[in-house]
């Protein structure tokens, strides 16, 4: 199956495996990639990512790692093994948890793409400031890619508020997920630094993961063919 050229990437944000499957069994998995989060996978685990790739779907599996360097490189081999197209792990993880996880995806010849989560979606610049960090969200977005980059993985997690500033820092071909994505007419929720689909596009995000925009609409394709054709509009 071709790589599909959409940057969307929904997120299977699904208790059980049979509401997550039914999901991607809508979607077309030349349109669009899907995503493997905390809840499910602790639910089924890799059962979930096995179902997914017998459908067709290219799977990030978005675990956040952040543990010591050799077991984040361990956890990401794991992942690779699984055959999925994208992991990630936490940037404060560190220079040498990113390198080594780095190394040994190349030491294994394994091509799935590595990214660091810089700062959270849900933040802003006060909460994150009670966790010690002083300045802005935008500030350590741009330390924690940089160091990202330095480490050797492909990409970042950021907001999209975040993506011009960091293809200029960075360089086109480093990756931007972005989460955080709300069509105009949707609440933020939990979400902090977010923008609408188009405006991420327009600001280089490469990939937008979008969940209970779809996952909670009451016709979740009319939502995705919603998203489609406003970015379709750009085009
Ligand atoms: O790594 C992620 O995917 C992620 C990082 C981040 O900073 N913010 C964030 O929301 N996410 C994930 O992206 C998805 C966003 O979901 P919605 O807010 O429902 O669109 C969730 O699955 C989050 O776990």
């Amino acid at each position: 199956m071709p790589a599909p050229e959409s940057p969307l990437i929904i997120a299977l944000d699904y208790a059980d495996l049979g509401a997550a499957l039914q999901l991607a069994d809508a979607l077309d998995p030349a349109r669009c990639r899907v995503k493997v989060g905390k809840e499910l996978f602790t639910r089924v685990g890799p059962v979930a990512v096995e179902a997914l790739h017998r459908r067709g779907f290219q799977v990030f599996l978005d675990l956040k790692f952040h543990d010591i360097p050799n077991t984040v490189a361990g956890a990401v081999e794991a992942a690779a093994d699984q055959g999925v197209w994208m992991v990630n792990v936490h940037a404060s993880g560190g220079r040498r948890m990113m390198e080594a996880s780095a190394e040994r995806l190349a030491k294994r010849g394994l091509e799935t793409h590595l990214i660091a989560v810089t700062v959270l979606t849900s933040m802003a610049d006060g909460e994150l400031q009670e966790t010690g960090v002083s300045g802005s969200a935008l500030a350590q977005v741009e330390r924690l890619a940089t160091l990202t980059l330095e480490s050797g993985l492909d990409g970042v997690v950021c907001s999209a508020r975040e993506s011009a500033r960091l293809r200029e820092l960075c360089g086109a071909g480093f990756l931007r997920v972005t989460p955080g994505i709300r069509p105009a007419s949707a609440g933020q929720g939990d979400q902090r630094r977010v923008m609408t689909p188009d405006a991420a596009m327009a600001a280089g995000s490469t990939h937008l993961v979008i969940g209970r925009a779809v996952t909670q609409a009451a016709d979740p394709m009319a939502a995705l063919a919603d998203i489609e054709r406003t970015l379709a509009r750009r085009s």
